[in-house]
């Protein structure tokens, strides 16, 4: 089940981020930087504050890829259970040469790295990573609060980045200015954790966490909405209502022929889905089963390669949403525009009791 992390300032933080639910309290000073580290004075005091209640972490700092560097601000922090690296932008050998020296202390602390989405991020160093005795990896963001990693990265790339980082044993974390429209659809690539700050505070990302914004996202994340809990699993006897994505268009790698490969054409999806009756007297995003779920299902199997058959489009995309058990059934239309004068596709249904769904 997917975590939640709070990157705190210190104890007085610390214990509004405990109270609001948080599973992993991570500090971090925001004034100076993405990964801005606090003193070791201040991580003593935090882990005495939090004595064991939760794992702690402790960032080493915006350190420019040099090893000596990174690895005394490691050294500093081995209190803490993860210490968090940063692989800031610089050539894939200064980053080796990093991960590489920091092979003897990954013996004696939990370290996680920490790509940026903003960041030239090269997910080919996971191996390395994983070689070298990492505990975990990460992906945040070095801008805060100029579009969060949505907005950076396609669900596709974040649900590639988890799914290695998974199959090379890497405890895996996603994080970069989260917001809660954010968690369901993050939540769906099963990280073991989704990271906050600037949605766990009052204000700006530099200003105060506060428990109840920790408590919603902590909700959210635990896949509850702030009135209780997430709607069940659809059937029929519930009533349902309808969700839909029409006539959305986009280019991809399609087709049995020879001539289709190598080249994109333009593809139409619509959805149609029965989903557990809504209830959304709070306008709350934990409430409803987003349509954004949609549409970062097809987007990441247009984004998965030549496909030959829209048919096969179709039943994979109603096989990805019906493990969604808010889903009672679904319709999905896949057509290719560009063959003739006008569409040609498919549409199927599919629904929960049927076994070939
Ligand atoms: O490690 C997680 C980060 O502190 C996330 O901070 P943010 O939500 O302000 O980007």
């Amino acid at each position: 089940m997917t975590k939640l992390l709070a990157s705190v300032t210190g104890p007085g933080e610390a214990e509004a981020a405990l109270s609001g639910g948080a599973d992993i309290i991570d500090l971090k000073d925001p004034a100076q930087g993405a990964l801005g580290a606090v003193s070791p004075e201040i991580l003593a005091a935090t882990i005495e504050r939090v004595a064991g209640r939760r794992p702690v972490s402790a960032v080493a700092g915006d350190l420019p890829m040099q090893p000596d560097a990174i690895l005394e601000a490691v050294r500093a922090r081995g209190a803490a259970d993860f210490v968090k690296i940063g692989l800031f932008p610089s050539s894939r050998d200064e980053r080796l040469a990093v991960i590489s020296a920091l092979g003897d202390a990954a013996r004696n602390v939990r370290l996680v790295a920490v790509f940026f989405a903003d960041g030239d991020p090269d997910f080919t160093l996971l191996t390395p990573l994983a070689e070298a005795g990492i505990h975990g990896a990460m992906i945040d963001t070095i801008e805060k609060g100029k579009g969060g990693l949505l907005t950076r990265l396609s669900v596709g790339a974040l649900s590639g980045f988890v799914g290695s980082a998974k199959t090379l044993g890497l405890m895996t974390g996603l994080a970069g200015s989260l917001e809660a429209p954010d968690v369901p659809r993050l939540l769906a690539l099963e990280p073991d954790y989704l990271g906050f700050r600037g949605a766990l505070t009052v204000g700006a990302r530099g200003d105060a966490i506060d428990e109840a914004r920790v408590r919603r996202i902590a909700g959210l994340v635990a896949g509850k909405s702030a009135a209780g809990a997430m709607p069940g699993a659809a059937s029929q006897g519930d009533g349902l209502d309808r969700i839909f994505v029409r006539d959305f268009v986009l280019d991809m790698e399609i087709g049995a022929y020879g001539y289709e490969h190598g080249r994109r054409q333009k593809v139409r999806f619509s959805v149609e889905a029965l989903i557990t009756r809504i209830d959304t007297r709070n306008d709350d995003i934990a409430e409803v089963y987003s349509y954004d779920l949609i549409i970062d299902a097809i987007r990441a199997l247009v984004e998965a390669g030549h496909t030959a058959l829209v048919e096969t489009l179709a039943l994979d995309l109603a096989g990805t949403l019906l493990k969604d058990s808010r889903l009672f059934e679904v319709t999905v239309r896949v057509e290719k525009l560009e063959l003739g004068p006008g569409a040609v596709g498919i549409e199927i249904r599919r629904s929960r009791a049927d076994p070939s769904g």
